[in-house]
């Protein structure tokens, strides 16, 4: 007899061993019912093998849950992938894995009553009823006009329901409970487009994806508008063809009723086997759409990070669009990469794998260089048109003119804006304002206060008055002068959305304008309300944060200004250069994409800086040399891993002082390729009432930090009211 491991539903994270009943088909993966002390639990089979020499007597599994494993024996594999190189809870991977709405016993199919003709009545018992009964005669003779059947709704609901009742008890006809489809876009009809004719470029970029045999990853880079989406839909209808499945994923911002359309589109002769999974589905929607890809109906799945997580299987092709994005990456355990899991599921599948942006990533494009992946390019616009100027504006010049004051509008886009408004032209101005960390910039000469070992701008810290490095912990005091011209005038950066608000009202009080933040974006839908009426051009001007980079197409705004690309830029965060260069890039990309020509402003203190200049003259390769050179020289990624250990409580001495016991330990017996920086409090000191400590580790190999760090965990349990939090290749630094 055999025995199963398996992990119990629950916070507890409990593994126990089960014996698989004779006959019973247990597999990896399968849901189970088993014994739990004196109750009963649920749980998924991790593993399945000879029962374990122990001296008390094992259980056995109770029955099956689902008649086949929910999860497949590729997911499991990515899974406790996932527990191992994230450093978390398996039982906390498998809620990824196996969404709640699907886990949970309660939720069922949808059902609907419907009336199907069982014994239709000879020509006179119908001449009978039509007297005596009209209404049943009626409901016979539209049954048979609809093919034998509809649903109880359609013939009238509880208005008919006595008639059917006789009729059901004269065995004319039966009552057959079928289920329906949950479907989001059941209102919506898709009509079908065709493949467009691919240009040359697009043509080679599709032979080389679905060359035969293609296992190594692609990184297709494409401008902006190059038609990568195209490529896409036809790699995708290769797979199809081949009787395999697809997925894409979108990036949740991304994923709005305009792309899933062009899918839907596309696929619209076999619109059932299109899913979507998103964060906006309803539980039962969701369950609906998880059970259309475990059985096989859905073959193409589109859907933002977790879904590539759905169940299919014989998968034929994997497509991360806009594979730079961060939204990639889980920001709750487990902190996966949905990138990265796409690069690694398509491995074990054997499938090909497409990473598609106009601005991929440094990892990516790395991997590109080092021979990892393939790399496609393409290097036009589809649709022929010109890419946008981008203007570079030196706001030191502005500050001396405006003596003092926070210089917003430099005169050059005031002007620029007068134009386009007279005419009826329409504006997105961006405050890339990221996180809470600050620090110091000199107006008079742009300078920033740097930390010399990292490279990156020190933050400054209220409580302790001081500059802090977030990398290694380098301290020093906070300068009076600018330390590079003597000026007094250095100062914290720093205005808001609503500032600018303010001040744009003032300066074009007859503009119509919103502003989309995180403040005025609460309430449910505000985000789309806002963008349809800018859309119907109800609004002139929109002023947002970088909710609005992404996605956007809107013909008729042909000027997008960038108040203080230097906000986005000195941030202590090595990627702040490369993030920048990406928003810049992709602004451009939105401007201008109708009939008129685009122009975007950009104001800055360090006009000069390499992630402005290179997206200003559109050149990728150019930046990508340059930067990687940096992250080469101070070893950050793609040359090595960095992950942030933190520790979450409401005493502020305990989050300190849990943490500074986790690095003492570290310390110890450290692998030699991993560094370890100092314990210090977060940017972002206290968040939800609790205080936050931090600490940066690096490492040139993944495995051994994410095993030093499992280890160390494991042995040094923190207190009760201690949270830790470990986030493995973070993309944020608080
Ligand atoms: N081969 C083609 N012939 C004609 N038009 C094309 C072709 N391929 C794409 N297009 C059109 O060019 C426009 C831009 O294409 P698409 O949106 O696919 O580009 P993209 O690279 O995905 O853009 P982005 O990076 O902005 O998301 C679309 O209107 C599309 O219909
Ligand atoms: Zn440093
Ligand atoms: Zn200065």
């Amino acid at each position: 007899m055999q025995s199963a491991r398996v992990l119990i539903d629950g916070p507890s994270e409990l593994v126990f061993d089960y014996l698989i009943p004779e006959g019973m088909p247990v597999v990896t993966g399968c849901r189970v019912r088993i014994p739990l002390r004196n109750r009963d639990s649920t749980g998924t089979v991790l593993d399945i093998g000879e029962p374990p020499q122990t001296s008390f007597r094992l259980r056995a599994i109770s029955s099956l849950i689902d008649p086949e494993p929910l999860i497949t024996p590729h997911l499991m594999k990515l899974g406790k992938w996932i527990a191992d190189y994230y450093v978390a809870p398996l039982e906390m991977v498998m809620r990824s894995l196996l969404p709640e709405s699907v886990r949970q016993d309660t939720h069922s199919e949808k059902t609907r009553k419907v009336v199907a003709i069982k014994d239709f009545p000879d020509d006179e018992t119908l001449a009978k009823l039509a007297k005596r009964a009209p209404k049943q005669h009626i409901i016979l003779t539209l049954l048979k006009s609809s093919g034998g059947q509809m649903a109880l709704k359609d013939l009238g609901g509880g208005s008919v329901s006595s008639s059917v009742k006789s009729l059901v008890k004269n065995d004319y006809v039966e009552m057959i409970s079928e289920a329906v489809r949950r479907d989001p876009d059941a209102d919506q009809e898709f009509l079908e487009s065709k493949p467009l004719p691919l240009n040359e470029e697009q043509a080679e970029a599709l032979k080389i994806i679905t060359a035969p045999g293609q296992t190594k990853p692609i990184l297709l880079h494409g401008v902006t508008g190059s038609g990568k989406t195209e490529v896409y839909l036809q790699a995708v209808q290769h797979a199809l063809d081949e009787g395999k499945t697809a997925i894409v994923l979108i990036p949740e911002i991304s994923l709005t009723p305009q792309t899933v359309q062009r899918f839907k589109s596309r696929f619209a002769a076999m619109q059932d086997q299109v899913a979507v999974l998103h964060s906006h589905l309803s539980q039962g929607e969701r369950f609906d759409e998880w059970h259309r890809i475990r059985n096989g109906q859905a073959r193409i799945v589109i859907g933002a990070r977790s879904a590539i997580f759905a169940p299919l299987t014989n998968l034929g092709i994997i497509i991360v669009d806009e594979e730079h994005e961060n939204t990639y990456k889980q920001e709750t355990a487990p902190r996966y990469h949905g990138r990265d899991i796409a690069v690694l599921r398509a491995h074990f599948e054997k499938c090909p794998v497409v990473l598609g942006s106009a601005t991929p990533s440094l990892e990516s494009f790395q991997n590109t260089q080092s021979g990892k992946y393939e790399l496609i390019r393409l290097t036009a616009r589809a649709d022929a048109q010109t890419m946008p100027i981008i203007r570079v504006l030196d706001m030191r010049i502005e500050a001396q003119k405006q003596k003092g004051r926070i210089a917003i509008l430099s005169d050059r886009l005031r002007a620029s804006m007068e134009k386009k408004l007279e005419n009826g032209e329409q504006i997105i101005l961006f405050l890339n304002r990221r996180g809470f960390a600050r620090s110091l910039q000199c107006p008079p000469c742009g300078h920033v206060c740097e930390c010399q070992h990292c490279a990156i701008p020190l933050t400054y810290h209220r409580t302790e008055e001081r500059l802090i490095c977030h990398m290694c912990g380098y301290q020093s005091i906070t300068p009076r002068k600018c330390p590079s011209c003597g000026d007094e005038a250095i100062r914290l950066q720093g205005y808001g959305t609503q500032k600018v608000e303010e001040v744009i009202q003032k300066v074009f009080p007859q503009a119509r304008m919103a502003r989309i933040d995180a403040d005025t974006m609460r309430r449910k839908n505000a985000l789309r309300d806002t963008l349809n009426k800018f859309k119907a051009h109800k609004i002139d001007i929109i002023i947002g944060t970088q909710m609005i980079a992404k996605g956007l197409h809107f013909p008729n705004v042909t000027l997008v200004g960038i108040l203080n690309a230097d906000l986005g830029l000195h941030v202590p965060d090595f990627r702040a250069g490369e993030r920048t260069f990406q928003l810049l890039t992709q602004v451009a990309g939105r401007a201008g994409r109708g009939e008129m020509e685009g122009e975007v402003i950009v104001q800055t203190f360090t006009p000069h800086s390499p992630s402005i200049q290179y997206a200003r003259h559109h050149d990728f390769d150019g930046y990508a040399e340059q930067e990687l050179q940096f992250r080469n020289q101070f070893l950050y990624p793609p040359f090595a891993h960095c992950a942030l250990l933190g520790t979450r409580s409401t005493h502020e001495r305990r989050a300190e002082f849990t943490l500074e016991n986790l690095h003492k330990r570290l310390s110890k017996d450290c692998p030699g390729q991993i560094e370890i920086g100092e314990v210090m409090p977060s940017p972002l000191a206290k968040a939800h009432g609790q205080f936050r400590y931090q600490l940066m580790l690096k490492s040139t190999s993944a495995r051994a930090l994410h095993q030093h760090v499992q280890r160390t965990l494991a042995a040094t349990p923190p207190p009760d009211d201690v949270t830790i939090v470990f986030d493995m290749d973070c993309l944020s630094f608080f």
